[in-house]
């Protein structure tokens, strides 16, 4: 048994308002989009990555990612997130699991990445995420709509993995049905599959806007990385 990982990392980084895809900022050294593939260069039970990258940045990205063995197919993304993952979903040999992750979160755990395969062999879909820490409110423009029960939360992170069969299915079917989703799990929801969830921590960020950079400076700084 093993999976596959896919990498979307064909964003425009807007947010980060960096003028080039964030992927490519240098953290110690070492780009954002290195340190997540490298993420599954490591973990024994991921026998190929697979991204999704902009047309335009593929040249750079083969260049950055040469390093990487496991890294076995680069393809053009698409205009969503959800786009980018079809495009490559599309194109991978069909295996038994797909890990999804984020380009963008360069410091899921080694633990993590384990828990997530060891339930995704049992459980057709596995997302992972960690409890909220605030109050939140549905609003309704400048009003508040209702205030949601914060135990019956979760922040949702990558990766989330699946059966090979079961996300094809369910990206297909929300390419039909026209669903704009920005997580892979919410597409399986629709077929009404249960989804199963993993405790992430909350050092898997995904790096939005400039103060992550910040706070993934100073967990880098935590884990007394050598260069
Ligand atoms: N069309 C897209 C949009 C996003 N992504 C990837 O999906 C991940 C999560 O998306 P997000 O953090 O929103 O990244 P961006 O879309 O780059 O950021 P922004 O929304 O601020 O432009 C990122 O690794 C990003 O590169 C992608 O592959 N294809
Ligand atoms: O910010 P965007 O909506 O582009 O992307 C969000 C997704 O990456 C996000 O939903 C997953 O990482 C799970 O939280």
């Amino acid at each position: 048994m093993s999976y596959i990982a896919i990498i979307p990392a064909a964003g425009l980084g807007s947010r980060m308002g960096y003028g080039k895809n964030k992927v490519f900022i240098e953290l110690k050294g070492k780009s954002i989009i290195e340190r997540t593939v490298g993420l599954f260069e490591e973990d024994a039970n991921c026998t190929g990555i697979y991204l999704a990258v902009r047309e335009d940045e593929a040249a750079l990205m083969e260049e950055k990612l040469s390093a990487y063995p496991k890294v076995k197919g680069v393809f053009a993304g698409g205009r969503e997130r959800q786009d980018s993952i079809y495009n490559v979903l599309k194109e991978i040999p069909e295996s038994d699991h797909v890990f999804i992750h984020d380009g963008a979160r360069p410091f899921a755990s080694p633990k993590l990445l384990n828990e997530v395969y060891e339930a995704v062999i049992t459980h057709k879909a596995v997302i992972c995420g960690v409890k909220v820490k605030d109050t939140i409110k549905r609003v309704d423009g400048p009003t508040v709509a209702e205030t949601l029960k914060r135990e019956e939360l979760l922040i949702t992170h990558t990766p989330q993995a699946f059966d090979y069969r079961l996300i094809m299915k369910a990206h297909e079917n929300a390419r039909r049905r026209g669903l704009a989703v920005t997580d892979d799990s919410s597409m399986v929801e629709t077929l009404g599959e249960s989804v199963h969830i993993v405790e992430s921590d909350y050092n898997n960020i995904k790096i939005t806007t400039r103060e992550d950079l910040v706070i993934a400076e100073s967990i880098i700084a935590g884990r007394g990385e050598s260069k």
